[in-house]
């Protein structure tokens, strides 16, 4: 009886030990991992300013940070990941959302189509999101590092009041934009007859993509506020699963 009592205790003390062993490891990575995209979109920051101020203009800016951009937006896709292993306390579907649709930006139309990418509206979602992530993941930073200064929580949880609306007229814009050269172009369509007797139009389905923003972006923004009230003041909030 008490040899299996002591077995129990060795058991329960070793399960701690893995257990102990395993958050560290997810928190030296979470560290590692925002550390690094901090940085990355510092590096944007500065890239972006640097042009305009030796340029005195905004065209040709997308074309020097494509490289940048594409590499860190695409990166982000790991935080689908941390969602989907639950290492971090967020929703697949609403970081999905939000990592795949700007990536789809970034790679399906203003790396893609060249016309627009000196387009104002292009530079308006490069610099709404650059000072978010910049916010974003330096929060998250000193937060594993138990060293959150409030304003770096304030901006986290104010500025996208502001920022998220601005972002979204300028990705609308750029799409909106889009339209016409990719009807002109017929670019990443299929027209029958095919051999793969599949039709497709992808200026129907930029439009698809704008009008998906009507339903999916206030839900974005809702879980925002929601996420507001619970860090901002204390508020308990019960989230339905995914
Ligand atoms: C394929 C074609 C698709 C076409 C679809 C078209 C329709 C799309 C409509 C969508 C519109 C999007 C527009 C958008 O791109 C425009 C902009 O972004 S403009 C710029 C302003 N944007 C923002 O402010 C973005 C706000 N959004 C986000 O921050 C995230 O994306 C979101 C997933 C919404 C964040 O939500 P989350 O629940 O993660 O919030 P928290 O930050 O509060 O985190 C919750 C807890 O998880 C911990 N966490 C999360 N990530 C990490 C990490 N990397 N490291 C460590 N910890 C992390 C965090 O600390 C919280 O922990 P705790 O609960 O303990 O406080």
């Amino acid at each position: 009886m008490a040899s299996g009592e002591e077995d129990g205790a060795v058991d329960e003390k070793e399960n701690n030990n893995k257990k102990k062993t395993k958050s560290a490891i997810v928190t030296a990575w979470l560290t590692f991992y925002n550390i690094a995209m901090t940085a990355g979109w510092l590096v944007l920051a500065m890239a972006m300013a640097r042009f305009y101020i030796q340029k005195g203009t905004h065209k040709g800016l997308y074309r020097s940070i494509a490289r940048t951009i594409k590499f860190f937006q695409t990166f982000a896709l790991v935080e689908v990941g941390h969602c989907a292993i639950g290492i971090v306390r967020t929703s697949v579907i609403v970081t999905g959302v939000q990592v795949c649709s700007r990536i789809f930006l970034v790679w399906f139309i203003t790396n893609s189509i060249r016309q627009i990418q000196n387009e104002e509206s292009v530079i308006l979602f490069l610099v709404v999101w650059t000072l978010t992530e910049i916010t974003r993941y330096s929060y998250y930073t000193f937060k594993l590092l138990h060293h959150l200064p409030y304003f770096v929580k304030w901006a986290r949880y104010n500025l996208f009041i502001i920022l998220y609306p601005l972002g979204v007229i300028g990705e609308l814009l750029t799409i909106y934009a889009a339209l016409p050269v990719v009807r002109r172009t017929g670019m990443f369509s299929m027209r029958l007859p095919n051999k793969y007797n599949v039709s497709f139009d992808y200026y129907y389905c930029l439009i698809i993509v704008m009008l998906s923003y009507i339903p999916l972006f206030p839900q974005l923004y809702f879980h925002m506020l929601r996420q507001r009230r619970r860090v901002l003041h204390g508020e308990v909030i019960v989230e339905k699963d995914d």
